[in-house]
């Protein structure tokens, strides 16, 4: 295939990847052939200009930083990678399908928390600092930090003291910690936390495994919470297990769901995030469990948080920004489960949920090379590979990159 052909199809399959794949398929004999690893930069620069290819400068630049692997992947992640590259077509569709998609969304990073909570073997405290630190420099706004939950429960989590003292001056991120109870309140408030979290469940049978109390008696101790939290003006967040369904119980009826939103909105919550605990909800379920809350409580006060079990996270997440919602959960490299919720998977992973709203062109302030590189190191640390597919994939386009 001639030079020019092959260098035209690469403008539709416009990320550069695709384009060095191409290049490696095709025989080098190619007057022009782009056998990238075996010809100069400023050659690639030469044969691009010649086809004068439209879009093709951003190549040039990633291709301009070869050995820089930072650089190639911060520019692959964050120009490339964008909406930039879609403007057209993603304002061809706001009118119709993305019309009720916030311009922003706050991205609630519960790794540290969520993420690390069902490990078995104990995380050293640096290690879980230096991942906080991590996530904070990428921009997300808000990482949960951990919980004051009994270390009978949730062993993991036993450092929590240390972890706030750890942070106490890292800036640029709020971080929230879950409190089961008023004793893990005031442990928090000790500690130095400025925000907390109470987490009941829409699950009778749930509330007991995992807190030891049923519906009411949760929502006892969290008006208890809220109430103690008000005079400290600590604002609280109120979570949902179980929102459409129950690893006990099976499925879960909007109408109890909203039930505990409306109790958690009555005791003062500033934010209430709507849990699929056990991933097993898909837009079918999702959608009648929010327009439930939706009637009693309003959009911007919701938050979503999805486990990505059954692979539905992400498409529940762009339902519910079409549903008004701009708030989301996620978990960096999609670290996470409850360790009452038994076959539950991670969290979704973040990494996917800053590229999907990169690509639909919402805002959310993160730079997902960073993020990335926060999410190899607690995959180093636990010898996992990344749950994430935006950061596999870019991890491989970088390696590529660094190959040239
Ligand atoms: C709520 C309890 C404590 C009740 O547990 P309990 O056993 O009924 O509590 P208790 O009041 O009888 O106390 C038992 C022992 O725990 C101690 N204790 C009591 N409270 C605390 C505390 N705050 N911090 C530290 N220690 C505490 C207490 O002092 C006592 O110590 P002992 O006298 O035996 O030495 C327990 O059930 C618990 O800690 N549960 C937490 C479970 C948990 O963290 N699960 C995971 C988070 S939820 C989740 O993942 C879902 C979510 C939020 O992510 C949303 C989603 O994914 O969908």
């Amino acid at each position: 295939m001639a030079m020019h052909k092959i260098l035209r199809r690469a403008r539709f399959f416009n990320p550069p990847p695709q384009l060095i794949t191409a290049s490696h398929t095709f025989p080098s004999s190619e007057a022009h052939s782009l056998h990238l690893r075996e010809i100069s930069n400023k050659e690639v620069r030469n044969t691009f200009d010649k086809y004068d290819m439209e879009g093709l400068p951003k190549c040039l630049n990633w291709i301009s930083w070869p050995n820089d692997n930072n650089h190639a992947a911060s520019y692959v992640v964050n120009r490339h990678f964008t909406s930039g590259c879609n403007d057209r077509c993603t304002q061809e569709f706001s009118s119709k399908l993305l019309k009720h998609i916030p311009e922003y969304v706050k991205i609630v990073e519960v790794g540290p928390r969520d993420g690390l909570q069902n490990e078995k073997a104990i995380i050293p405290t640096d290690v879980k600092v230096g991942l906080i630190k991590l996530l904070v420099s990428s921009g997300l706004p808000v990482v949960e930090a951990t919980s004051f939950v009994s270390p009978k429960w949730v062993p993991q989590l036993a450092d929590a003291k240390d972890i706030l003292a750890a942070i106490q001056n890292v800036e640029g991120a709020r971080f929230p910690v879950l409190t089961p109870n008023l004793k893990g309140f005031e442990a928090a408030v000790a500690a130095g936390a400025k925000e907390v979290a109470v987490f009941p469940a829409a699950s009778e049978s749930f509330s007991k495994a995992n807190l030891n109390s049923g519906i009411e008696d949760t929502l006892a101790r969290c008006r208890d919470i809220a109430s103690a939290a008000r005079s400290f003006l600590i604002p609280v967040r109120g979570y949902i297990s179980c929102v459409v369904g129950c690893p006990l119980e099976g499925n879960i009826a909007p109408a109890k769901v909203a039930y505990v939103a409306k109790s958690l909105r009555e005791m003062g919550c500033s934010e209430i995030s709507l849990g699929d605990t056990i991933g097993v909800g898909t837009p079918g379920t999702v959608i009648p469990m929010l327009e439930a809350v939706l009637d009693v409580v309003p959009a911007d006060m919701l938050a979503v948080h999805f486990h990505d079990t059954y692979g539905q996270a992400l498409s529940n997440i762009l339902i519910s920004l079409q549903m008004g919602i701009s708030t989301v959960d996620s978990s960096v490299s999609g670290l996470g489960g409850c360790p009452y919720a038994k076959g539950a998977t991670g969290n979704v992973a973040t990494e996917d949920v800053v590229y999907m709203l990169n690509g639909l062109g919402v805002k959310t302030n993160v730079d997902l090379g960073k993020l990335i590189l926060a999410g190899d190191f607690i995959c180093k640390h636990l010898g996992r590979v990344s749950g994430s597919k935006a950061a596999t994939a870019l991890s491989k386009v970088t390696t590529l990159a660094s190959k040239l």
